[in-house]
């Protein structure tokens, strides 16, 4: 039987995020601080001839998913006859804010190049991604970035990884209508990106970080405003107050430790008497997708030492 080359698409956090413009194609211009979590979707590429999508949750397979997309793209781009049977355990929320779709595009193109053999280097699949998604290079990347343009100039960054509290609230919010909203604030002034990564850790603490998608999504979807107000009010251990993630709807809350943010969520769950969906997660730097293609590389040098 054929082997199964099984890869994380995990989620991401936008720590802050600026809108600092609109380009003359409609596209934003943006500022923004994205870390990896180490939490997302799980993804298995086994070859076969044609391309194939299975999914636990069957109304993800369709042409328009982004997987599906990113496999057509490396095809076109390297003329590859090979095909792959792909699955896709989705757990992240949908229209969440941090990053599902892009992400699966992501470790479906660095799978795949593996896979298949392609030999494309990051740089070119990190340009292919831009074709699928303004998201989709950080994923290709792999390093927690400070981001400009549609999102796209990456400088990597290191914030500190701390466990975060995520709350999904119970409704999507639509990234192209929010985009395109007449209220939305577009004119955040450009920050220098030393100054940005530099003072990163002083403006949290202060609580001066925003995301300019926060007070028009808080607006228009009361769903996201509880959630906030939920996290910034029940006492607990959080050390720095809720934001919300993209253009919605997760939002997100920061503790030094696990532990801290188990007894949190307990603590939410228990005095809201609400069952929102939540999870924890830690922040990190280098993206698990890869951290496991790494240790394959190793295993795979190992082996051909060892032959
Ligand atoms: C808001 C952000 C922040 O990280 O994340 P999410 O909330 O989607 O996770 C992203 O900018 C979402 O990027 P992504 O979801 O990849 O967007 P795309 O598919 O490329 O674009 C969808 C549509 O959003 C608008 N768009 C997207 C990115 C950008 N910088 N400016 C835009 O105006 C455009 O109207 C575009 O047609
Ligand atoms: N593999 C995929 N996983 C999730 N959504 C996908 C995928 N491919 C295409 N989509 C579409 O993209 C939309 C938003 O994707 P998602 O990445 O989950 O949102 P966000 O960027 O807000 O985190 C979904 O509603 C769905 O229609």
């Amino acid at each position: 039987m054929k082997s199964e080359l099984v890869l994380p698409a995990p989620a991401k956090l936008n720590l802050f995020l600026h809108i600092t413009g609109r380009r003359p194609d409609g596209y934003h211009a943006l500022q923004t601080l994205f870390q990896f979590l180490d939490y997302g979707d799980e993804l298995g590429f086994t070859l076969q001839d044609s391309l194939a999508l299975e999914c636990n949750l069957p109304e993800l397979v369709n042409d328009d998913n982004l997987i599906l997309k990113a496999a057509r793209l490396l095809q076109q781009e390297t003329g590859t006859q090979q095909g792959a049977r792909i699955r896709l355990d989705k757990r992240l929320p949908m229209g969440g804010g941090v990053g599902g779709g892009s992400s699966d595009a992501a470790t479906t193109l660095l799978g795949l190049n593996a896979l298949w053999d392609l030999q494309l280097s990051e740089e070119r699949l990190a340009e292919l991604g831009l074709q699928l998604g303004a998201d989709v290079p950080v994923f290709v990347r792999g390093s927690a970035a400070f981001a400009e343009g549609v999102g796209e100039i990456l400088t990597p960054a290191h914030p500190p990884e701390y466990w975060y509290l995520v709350l999904v609230p119970d409704c999507h919010v639509n990234t192209v209508k929010m985009y395109a909203h007449g209220d939305l604030t577009r004119d955040t002034p450009a920050i220098k990106v030393c100054a940005a990564l530099e003072t990163y850790e002083e403006q949290r603490r202060q609580n001066r970080l925003h995301n300019d998608f926060e007070p028009l999504v808080r607006r228009l979807y009361p769903e996201v405003e509880s959630c906030i107000r939920l996290l910034d009010n029940v006492p607990n251990s959080s050390i720095g107050r809720a934001m919300m993630s993209g253009s919605g709807a997760c939002v997100f809350v920061p503790f030094a430790s696990r532990e801290q943010a188990e007894s949190a969520k307990a603590t939410i769950s228990s005095d809201s008497g609400s069952d929102i969906e939540a999870f924890i997660a830690r922040g990190v730097n280098t993206s698990p997708l890869h951290s496991t293609l790494h240790r394959r590389q190793a295993v795979h040098q190992l082996e051909a030492c060892s032959t």
